[in-house]
């Protein structure tokens, strides 16, 4: 898919924010750079914790971050570990991240850019909560 994305300053800006991650105890350090539609980039990184399970992913991060800031609409999102290379978020992240791009969302791939619809079909959305409040 061609798109008019600058993954180059994506990727850069979640290089950077990895460099702060705080992941001791998967050794395992990840940032997520997304760009907003009014053209903001926002970052996140994992955040890890002794009780394991309640580690923070960097896409939620992220999320968290980019509302915090008023940023709610993201157009596009680059993921990537320690050596730079490029990641494709679990399937949780894939879900929060749809709240925010919704299944155009554009993902960053080492096989090229993907829309989120892709990484994520037959979503869960609000489409299915407005259902199941007609039927109520
Ligand atoms: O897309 C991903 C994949 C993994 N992690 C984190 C979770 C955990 O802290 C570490 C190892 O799984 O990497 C992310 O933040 N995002």
């Amino acid at each position: 898919m061609s798109t008019d994305i600058d993954f180059g300053a994506l990727r850069a800006a979640a290089r950077d924010v990895m460099t702060r991650a705080y992941a001791p105890y998967s050794g395992f350090p990840v940032g997520a750079a997304a760009i907003s539609e009014q053209g903001h980039i926002v970052t996140g990184c994992n955040v890890e914790n002794v009780s394991y399970g309640l580690g923070v992913c960097a896409e939620v991060a992220l999320v968290a971050g980019a509302v915090s800031a008023g940023v709610r609409r993201l157009r596009a999102v680059s993921v990537c570990d320690a050596d730079g290379r490029i990641l494709t978020p679990c399937g949780r992240c894939r879900q929060v991240l749809a709240e925010f791009g919704g299944e155009g969302l554009i993902v960053d791939s080492e096989r090229g850019p993907r829309a989120l619809a892709e990484l994520l079909p037959d979503a869960f959305g609000p489409s299915d909560l407005a259902c199941a409040e007609r039927d109520r």
